[in-house]
């Protein structure tokens, strides 16, 4: 079994016990479920802000503790500050140190769209999302069928969220280009053995279709790489460690973007 299906094998374990603990029903009739959600797509868009999407992620298969130190209201409100786009916060227990209450928290204090960045496996999980305050869910072709997919897209828009479709190679891209989906995103790290290169984003901005927006994700540390990006196309980047491994990481986006 590679990281990725280890992952998800334990995430529908998850999924039955939140299931089990709290109904549907329950989720829909929270308050924070009924407001108005932020669109990914017009944040991304948006000339004044700098097409990152800033992560809050302490720990990772890859890298392990990257930093257990910072609050995530006080880095997630930094990283709006220093121009994020949007945010992404981790709600993985197991494998990431994540949790839902981290983006409960980050909800409360921050008014632009924020990414539940899991892996998610079922339904409840995008009705949960909304619930829990999240404006984007992340659908990750590489541990999704086609059709899970496109009904998750489709509940995800029924519910006022933005989709950001995950692929790493031409395939993942090209049996999933559903109408439903706002974002797509690609992943420069292989989920399955870790590896990561800046390419695999500079192949694929060529075959994905003008009416998605695109972001590169994963492994950007360098200012060049977004001016790079953004000549192949890219209107956003979703950037974690880079920022999280300082004791500062609001600081250190700040400084980033000085040179972008
Ligand atoms: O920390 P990095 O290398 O900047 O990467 C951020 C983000 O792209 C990465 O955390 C990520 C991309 N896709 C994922 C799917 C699940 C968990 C995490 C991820």
């Amino acid at each position: 079994m590679n990281i990725l299906d280890k992952i998800v094998a334990r995430k529908k374990e998850e999924v039955a016990i939140a299931k089990a603990k709290t109904s549907l029903k329950d989720l829909e009739n929270l308050p924070v479920f009924k407001r108005d959600t932020y669109s990914l797509r017009k944040f991304l868009t948006d000339p004044a802000k700098t097409g990152i999407i800033a992560e809050f992620k302490r720990k990772s298969p890859s890298k392990g503790v990257i930093n257990d130190k910072v609050s995530v209201e006080e880095v997630t409100t930094a990283y709006a500050n220093a121009g994020a786009s949007a945010l992404s916060v981790l709600t993985d227990h197991d494998f990431f140190m994540g949790h839902e209450e981290d983006l409960i928290a980050a909800r409360k204090v921050n008014q632009i769209p924020i990414l539940r960045k899991d892996f998610m496996v079922d339904e409840y999980q995008i009705i949960e999302a909304k619930a829990i305050g999240a404006d984007i869910v992340l659908l990750i072709a590489a541990c999704l069928t086609r059709q899970e997919v496109s009904n998750f897209a489709k509940l995800a828009k029924s519910l006022g969220l933005s989709t950001l479709l995950e692929v790493h190679s031409a395939e993942e891209l090209e049996g999933n280009l559903d109408p439903n989906i706002d974002v797509v995103g690609v992943n420069n790290r292989n989920l399955k053995d870790f590896s990561v290169s800046i390419d695999t984003s500079l192949q694929l901005a060529e075959i994905i279709p003008s009416d998605f927006l695109k972001i590169s994700e994963s492994a950007i540390s360098n200012p060049e790489t977004i001016k790079l990006l953004k000549k192949a196309g890219f209107n956003g980047f979703l950037i974690g460690e880079n920022f999280m491994r300082t004791a500062n990481p609001g600081l250190a986006m700040a400084d980033f973007v000085k040179e972008i």
